[in-house]
């Protein structure tokens, strides 16, 4: 291992079962970009979630469910363009405490059936949940950031620089203004952040947190989409926001490093970069980390 993990792996008990390792739900994907949520919800299975739903447009569902055969799928109403639809929310909201953690934003467009079911999962429950993509590109088109505190310490934000100007009007070519914004944001809605970038940053509202693991390799569509995945999986098995976001980061650039030695940067893909979720996980069950 490059460095040591951030926080502890969660054990398992010789007697435990699925139930015991997050029901967790991946919701977004649209016609034309399935891809992105089947990648999150896959890596959230790689990365020890028990069961994991996807919920996605009504006409993506034969396409992500048979990405993997573990996968559960929730079929929700869609739009002619393969969207969520307006009435998405209706099928959603009943099962939203059902869940140990929620992944928001992969591919789900801004949309008004996403703009509804992003300002209903972002208010209606003190759930564990991981924002990313489009999610955050509607808590942008509702100026989230001067909206009144939330006090949501279990939520986790994932921006790319591009995102992450949108959420804060900070440039994306500015580094370290973009990082102290996401810390004042942050700070105002108590939640944690993840700066993604080469390295990634996580802050919450007072610590800062710099990733060791990860390379130019990780370039690619979709290597965001697993990790999303991979925080979810942790906020459902247990984890802090702070350390779920710090240890999927880390995870996440580890894979990613195992890709790149297989593979080469530029040969490199988030689907090679899933397939090596297992074995840095896998190290976890060994004493020698
Ligand atoms: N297989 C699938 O289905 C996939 C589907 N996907 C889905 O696609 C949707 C759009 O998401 P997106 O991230 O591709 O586009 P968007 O939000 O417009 O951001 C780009 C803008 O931000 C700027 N920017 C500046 N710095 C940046 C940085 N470091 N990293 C990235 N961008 C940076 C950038 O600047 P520029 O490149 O022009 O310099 C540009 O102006 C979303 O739903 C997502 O989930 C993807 O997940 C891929 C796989
Ligand atoms: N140069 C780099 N070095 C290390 N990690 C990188 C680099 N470029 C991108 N990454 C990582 O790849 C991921 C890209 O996420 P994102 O832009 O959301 O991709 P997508 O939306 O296509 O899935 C982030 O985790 C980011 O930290
Ligand atoms: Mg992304």
């Amino acid at each position: 291992m490059s460095s040591l993990p951030p926080a502890a792996f969660p054990q398992r008990e010789h007697d435990s079962h699925k139930g015991n390792f997050g029901r967790v739900m991946l919701c977004g994907g649209s016609r034309g970009m399935a891809g992105s949520i089947a990648l999150a919800s896959i890596a959230a299975l790689h990365t020890g979630s028990g069961l994991v739903s996807a919920a996605i447009p009504d006409r993506c569902l034969e396409t992500v469910a048979s990405f993997h055969p573990c996968l559960m799928t929730i079929p929700v109403a869609d739009d002619a363009q393969g969207r969520f639809s307006v009435d998405a929310i209706t099928t959603l909201a009943p099962s939203l405490d059902r869940f140990d953690a929620w992944g928001c934003g992969p591919g789900m467009t801004t949309g008004e059936g996403s703009m509804r079911i992003v300002q209903h999962v972002l208010q209606a429950t003190k759930l564990a949940r991981v924002f990313d993509a489009d999610s955050l590109n509607c808590l942008a088109k509702i100026n989230w950031g001067q909206q009144p505190p939330l006090n949501h310490h279990h939520l986790v934000l994932t921006p790319h620089p591009g995102e992450l100007s949108r959420l804060t009007h900070v440039d994306a070519k500015n580094r370290d203004l973009q990082i102290e914004a996401a810390q004042n944001l942050a700070a105002h809605h108590h939640v944690t952040i993840v700066v993604k970038g080469g390295p990634s940053v996580v802050v919450d509202a007072t610590r800062r947190w710099t990733n060791s693991t990860g390379n130019p390799g990780m370039a690619t569509a979709g290597s965001g989409d697993v990790l999303t995945g991979v925080i979810t999986s942790l906020l459902g098995q247990g984890l802090s926001a702070w350390d779920a976001a710090r240890l999927g980061v880390w995870i996440h650039g580890a894979a990613g490093d195992k890709a790149a030695a297989r593979h080469g940067q530029a040969g490199m893909t988030a689907w090679e970069l899933l397939a090596e979720l297992p074995q840095v996980i896998a190290a976890f069950d060994s004493e020698s980390m």
